[in-house]
């Protein structure tokens, strides 16, 4: 077996692995980066909407800063993220956009004067300030109290995967493409690199490196239906797990995004509402504002998806031989909107529904789209059990996002947290060696060879393609928007079955190179216990929070679910994953449990949150009214960030504060 040795070893070649790639390279370690398919192709370039960041620049982002980005990031997650990495991540954002037009990316701008938009359905006229002509524009997305979102008209991945890629080119970083991890090498205390499968060849390499970054993705397709790319389906957050050692955090929490075309599930960005789009029952009518007054259509993705879903039981969905829809109307945009600001979502209506939605309203139904749950890590990226294990991006659970996303908060992940984490894993390669045992090597490379033997010249009977199909149905059916017991029970009992008979795989093409069945059957029994780990999270958690919802359990309970769940496989033949809890610690918040501002106050009180929120009251009345708003956050919840991300992000409103005052001085 051939064994490549670098410094830092990143697995994923999206946003988020490219961005710490580039980190450490900027550090001058030698760096490689592992990737299914070519880097453009990841599936970071589906993004549409945008990356949100406080800028401020347009007149409906007036007054944005990062503590209100901060505020929307933690009710969003239904207070069940880590504060300090959303206070990380929403101070950093700023920095990442600038980065990024540095790099290329053609941000969309603002231009001075009048513009018409539309607003809850009607038509608006707002007046972008002089200063802030050509600076970076943003849009409305849901869930947020100013309008954030960066965009390129509705290509957002697009642009910035390019721009990322190229930056990582120039830089001169190796992506061996189509190159499959499947097991990590690690001694259950540190991590020393990975065994990869080539999907042409066959062949079995290993690379071992200092630090092993896993940036894979999302599981999405776990699911039958998911607006993820099919290369989406967990093998990273599987890889961690069958460790026995690493855990993963929150695997439950996973989100269904409202507006994914019937049937086939492709995405129309929020965009389309954060630009003044409506959604539509069976007979034209506008249901959002009477379930949701104040957001409506923008109001957070999981209690739209839940509005949506409750609507059409009512039987107020579209009948389809798809089963039941409801509609998206982006019409009152106007054809020139929608040419220039959603020609993605225009060019998959007119390709995948023969519509043109500059007159046709297109039919939606939420559809599984992005993880919450990932590999747990500290808020440096690194895995607390195994030392040199990092993770970022979706296959992470660093964990900004507690229990629902809110949309543009991932695309500003992956850049964020790669910079961020790249500096770490850059600071691990400076500060170890690289350890090799070559027995170890061995060790790992040949179990990962028994197993292709197995599948190649085994007996079994099972096909790897029908235990998938099937694991997605009970996923799509029982792990879905909506949860209960008795269905989740069901939905444990047969997934674990699956997985007992994965251990009986057979395959009809005997290859050992480029062959279909062989990958799907290596990734199915890896799926599966990715898909377990899942449904046990769901079946355990007895209360609702974010896109987790329990109609038995309907009530957020911070008295004892104010928690993380871990998920670790210790037991390789066992068919259930082990779980424990990580507490929240309201002592530390910024912002203790509150009302997220959505449907009935009910949630079950934390026993500190009251004390907490005196606490917090005091802290803010002992600084004053005139204590500036940096002295407010560092006397609440201080938090790290390396040296050179820990400047304040300028606005243009501030240069024309000082220009104001300075001529007020004259
Ligand atoms: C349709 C769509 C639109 C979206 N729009 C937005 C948006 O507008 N704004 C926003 O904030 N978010 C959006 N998101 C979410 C966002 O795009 C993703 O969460 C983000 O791009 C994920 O980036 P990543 O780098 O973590 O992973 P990915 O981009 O998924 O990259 C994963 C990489 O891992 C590699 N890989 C996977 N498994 C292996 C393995 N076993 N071995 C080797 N390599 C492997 C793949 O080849 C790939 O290179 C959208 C998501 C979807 C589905």
């Amino acid at each position: 077996m051939k064994i490549i040795y670098t410094d830092t070893l990143v697995v994923g070649a999206g946003l988020a692995g490219l961005r710490v790639a580039i980190a450490s390279k900027e550090r001058g370690l030698d760096t490689l980066v592992l990737s299914l398919i070519p880097a453009k192709r990841s599936h970071s370039v589906a993004a549409q909407g945008g990356m949100q960041a406080s800028l401020a620049n347009t007149i409906k982002g007036a007054g944005d800063d990062e503590d209100i980005h901060f505020q929307d990031t933690v009710k969003g997650s239904d207070w069940g993220c880590d504060q300090d990495v959303a206070r990380m991540f929403a101070h950093c954002a700023p920095k990442a956009v600038r980065e990024l037009a540095q790099w290329g990316v053609p941000w969309t701008r603002v231009t001075k004067g009048d513009r018409q938009v539309i607003v809850n359905a009607e038509k608006v006229t707002i007046t972008e300030a002089e200063a802030a002509h050509g600076l970076i524009n943003a849009r409305d997305f849901g869930g947020t109290k100013k309008w954030r979102t960066c965009y390129t008209a509705d290509g957002a991945g697009h642009s910035l995967l390019y721009a990322v890629d190229n930056k990582a080119i120039s830089l001169g970083i190796p992506v061996h493409e189509r190159m499959e991890a499947l097991s990590l090498i690690h001694d259950g205390e540190r991590c020393h690199g990975v065994i990869a499968r080539c999907l042409i060849t066959g062949e079995l390499r290993a690379y071992i490196a200092k630090s092993t970054t896993i940036a894979t993705g999302g599981y999405g397709r776990i699911y039958s239906v998911s607006t993820n790319a099919v290369i989406c389906e967990g093998i990273g957050q599987a890889l961690a797990l069958d460790t026995g050692v690493a855990t993963l955090g929150n695997m439950e929490a996973v989100q269904f995004h409202p507006t994914a075309i019937v049937p086939v599930g492709i995405l129309t960005t929020e965009g389309c509402r954060g630009d003044g789009g409506v959604l539509r029952d069976k007979d034209g009518y506008r249901f959002m504002p009477d379930y949701e007054p104040e957001k409506k259509e923008l109001a957070s993705r999981d209690v739209v998806s839940r509005r949506m879903t409750e609507h059409m039981r009512k039987g107020k969905g579209v009948n389809s031989p798809y089963g039941p829809h409801l509609w998206l109307d982006i019409t009152l945009l106007g054809q020139k909107h929608i040419d220039t600001n959603l020609r993605e979502v225009k060019e998959i209506c007119e390709n995948f529904l023969g519509i043109d939605p500059v007159k046709n309203w297109i039919p939606v139904r939420p559809t599984q789209h992005y993880s919450m749950g990932g590999i747990r890590t500290k808020a440096n990226g690194e895995s607390p059990q195994l030392s040199g294990l990092f993770s970022v991006g979706e296959a992470a659970c660093w964990d900004m996002h507690g229990f629902n996303r809110l949309g543009g908060n991932s695309l500003a992940e992956t850049v964020v947290g790669g910079m961020i984490i790249g500096k770490y894993v850059a600071d691990f390669g400076e500060q170890n060696n690289l350890v090799v045992d070559t027995d170890l090597i061995a060790q790992f490379g040949k179990q990962l060879q028994t197993e292709v033997d197995q599948l190649i010249e085994g007996e079994g009977t099972e096909d790897p393609f029908k235990l998938k199909a099937a694991m997605q149905k009970i996923m799509m059916d029982y792990v879905g928007i909506f949860r209960n017991g008795p269905e989740l029970e069901l939905a444990v009992n047969q997934l674990t079955e699956l997985l007992d008979r994965s251990k009986n795989l057979g395959l009809k093409c005997k290859k050992r190179h480029a062959n279909p069945e062989l990958v799907e059957a290596l990734r199915v029994k890896r799926m599966l216990k990715v898909a377990v780990t899942v449904a046990c999270g769901a079946l355990a958690r007895t209360e609702s929070r974010g896109a987790h919802s329990r109609e038995d359990f309907p009530q957020r309970n911070d008295q004892d679910w104010l928690n993380r769940t871990l998920t670790s496989w210790p037991d390789a033949n066992s068919l259930r994953p082990e779980m424990s809890y990580e507490a929240l610690d309201v002592m530390r918040m910024e912002l203790p449990p509150g009302y997220r501002g959505y449907g009935v106050d009910n949630a079950i009180a934390h026993p500190d949150t009251q004390k907490r929120q005196q606490q917090v009251e005091a802290i803010l009345a002992e600084l004053g009214d005139d204590a500036d708003r940096y002295a407010k956050q560092a006397a609440l919840m201080p938090f790290e960030l390396p040296e050179e991300y820990q400047p304040r992000n300028q606005r243009f409103t501030d240069t024309l504060a000082k220009t104001d005052a300075e001529s007020g001085e004259k």
